[in-house]
């Protein structure tokens, strides 16, 4: 199994030692020879301005959205979930996105004083339940299409409810960073998902 790490801008190495850990040696990718050869890829957290600048300056804007057209899986952790999504409020004027998940995803959501915090959010499908997840400037979603599923919310608090894990078919987003809390349930579901949509080659 060949799982790529978008490896332009954030916490790549996290995701490549979370992925080691889940037993997937995974390779960073920065050129579109390299994303042609991996059968899934890894969004990181970072900024996604940065990494919507760097995707087209590296010529992979268009490369990786055909990928997700043609059904390539991915996970997009923070800003790689915001990366993923069609619509991006409180973006960048010329902010682009991959245009993988039918959704709304509002940046920095949970307030610019809030710029970072841990909160327990109840996750679907994914073996244990609760999961003590890690925001930082995190986006939340605000609608989702027809397709999507949610897979997790805020447990309790101000941002009780709101939804911060989603999936659309091959397609998975967290609000949060489960790369930098060791807890490898999410990139294990993850595996989980490349694993049933690409036989190995
Ligand atoms: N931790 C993160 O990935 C932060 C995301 C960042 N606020 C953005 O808009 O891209």
């Amino acid at each position: 199994m060949n799982i790529g790490v978008l490896a332009l801008q954030g916490d790549v190495r996290e995701h490549l030692s979370a992925l080691a850990e889940s037993d997937v040696l995974a390779r960073p990718i920065r050129r579109p020879e390299e994303l042609a050869d991996v059968d899934a890829l890894v969004i990181p957290g970072g900024e996604s301005t940065a990494i919507s600048n760097l995707a087209i300056t590296f010529g992979l804007l268009d490369p990786i959205r055909k990928r997700i057209a043609d059904g390539m899986p991915v996970y997009g952790s923070c800003a790689g979930m915001i990366m993923l999504a069609t619509t991006v409020l409180d973006g960048r004027p010329d902010q682009e996105s991959f245009q993988g998940i039918e959704m709304t995803v509002r940046r920095n959501a949970f307030g610019r004083q809030v710029d970072s915090f841990e909160a327990d959010v109840e996750i679907e499908g994914i073996e244990g339940g609760d999961f003590h997840a890690v925001f930082i400037r995190a986006p939340w979603v605000e609608q989702i299409g027809p397709d999507v599923r949610v897979l997790g919310r805020v447990a309790s608090g101000d941002a009780a409810g709101r939804i911060v894990a989603v999936r659309q078919g091959n397609l998975l987003a967290t609000a949060f960073h489960p790369e930098l809390t060791g807890d490898l349930r999410v990139h294990r579901y993850f595996v989980e998902m490349v694993r049933q949509a690409a036989p190995a080659r």
